[in-house]
């Protein structure tokens, strides 16, 4: 547990503290130089382009891998340490399952290897899937070997829930059905949820918390509506002189993204004072502040004072903190 105090205030338990983590694979490195704090009981959006490194940040949370560098804490802990395993459930993209077992020798294999396992958890995840309790493994569809490997990871009551990619093979009634499901195990038990996705509308009606990364480096992290409410979305007429340059007006502000099509422009800024200008002006969906980030692998980096890891420097140039 932590004690400290941070920019934004007085300081509430982290369920990740990463500093300056780094994996080097033998191709290079995958995740360099990330630090960033995930306050317990978020339901947090991991984001990035393919090979980013979310698999790699997951599986170094998780234990199955050790970084190359910088530590990790899990609710203080170190991953390896039993405590951590206990509190930590990973549901892998993989979902690694015994082929040859039935559904009912999985859940009892959870049963016997988590001392809190929740057997009606479990099966009602299963049960509501209609997955047959005696059917092996090796012959359900691809969509229902991921509910079984749900109702393993939920059946442990973990309180940090590590999920890469949970919905990509999931017809859309399941996904609805699913994370359903895990809202309402996190709200009444106030379970951390770090999920890495590529399904951006979806994580809008999910997640409280973003970590942004791309290229092994973290871009954005924080709370979402503060994410958000840091960023303004300006939508105007070209310039019409033809050249897709940025305006002069906007060079005070720090530019994620500009873009120019047909006559019209469209910029998302963090604005450093008024802008002024014609242009419109809006808050940003978290679909369109993901999508510029992920555009514009050059933009500044922003995280939120809630998201910094305490008592750590941090290595970031330019504005890198909303205001508190
Ligand atoms: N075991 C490994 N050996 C060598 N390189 C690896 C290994 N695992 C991952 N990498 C590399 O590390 C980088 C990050 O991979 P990672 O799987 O963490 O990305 P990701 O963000 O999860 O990608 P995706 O969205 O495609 O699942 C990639 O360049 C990948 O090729």
């Amino acid at each position: 547990m932590t004690s400290s105090m941070d920019a934004a205030g007085p300081a509430q338990e982290s369920a990740i503290e990463a500093y300056r983590v780094g994996m080097e694979y033998r191709r290079g490195w995958a995740l360099r130089d990330c630090s960033f704090r995930l306050p317990a009981g978020r339901i947090c959006g991991l984001v990035g382009p393919n090979g980013a490194g979310k698999t790699t940040l997951l599986a170094i949370t998780a234990n199955l891998l050790k970084p190359t560098d910088g530590t990790l804490k899990v609710f203080g802990m170190a991953p390896e340490s039993a405590e951590a395993g206990r509190r930590t459930a990973f549901l892998a993209q993989e979902k690694p399952l015994f082929r040859r077992f039935t559904v009912a020798e999985t859940l009892r294999l959870g049963r016997e290897l988590n001392p809190g396992w929740d057997q009606r958890a479990a099966e009602n995840i299963v049960r509501s899937g209609n997955v047959p309790i005696n059917a092996k493994i090796g012959t359900l569809s691809g969509g229902q070997r991921t509910r079984v490997a749900f109702a393993l990871a939920f059946g442990k009551r973990p309180d940090l829930l590590l999920l890469d990619e949970p919905m990509s093979d999931l017809d859309p009634l399941v996904r609805h059905e699913l994370m359903g499901t895990l809202l309402a195990e996190a709200a009444e038990r106030g379970t951390t949820v770090l999920m890495s996705s590529h399904m951006l509308t979806e994580l809008e009606n999910v997640c409280d918390f973003l970590l942004v990364i791309s290229s092994g480096g973290l871009r954005m992290a924080g709370d979402v509506d503060e994410l958000r409410s840091a960023h303004v979305l300006l939508q105007g007429a070209r310039s019409n002189d033809g050249e897709p340059r940025i305006p002069a007006e906007l060079a005070g502000h720090t530019m994620v993204e500009y873009r120019t099509s047909g006559r019209q422009a469209t910029a998302l800024i963090r604005p450093d004072g008024p802008v002024t200008g014609q242009w419109q002006a809006d808050t940003p969906t978290l679909e369109e502040l993901l999508l510029a980030y992920l555009r514009s692998p050059d933009a500044p980096p922003l995280i939120s004072p809630e998201a910094h890891a305490p008592g750590k420097p941090y290595g970031f140039g330019g504005s890198d903190a909303v205001a508190a």
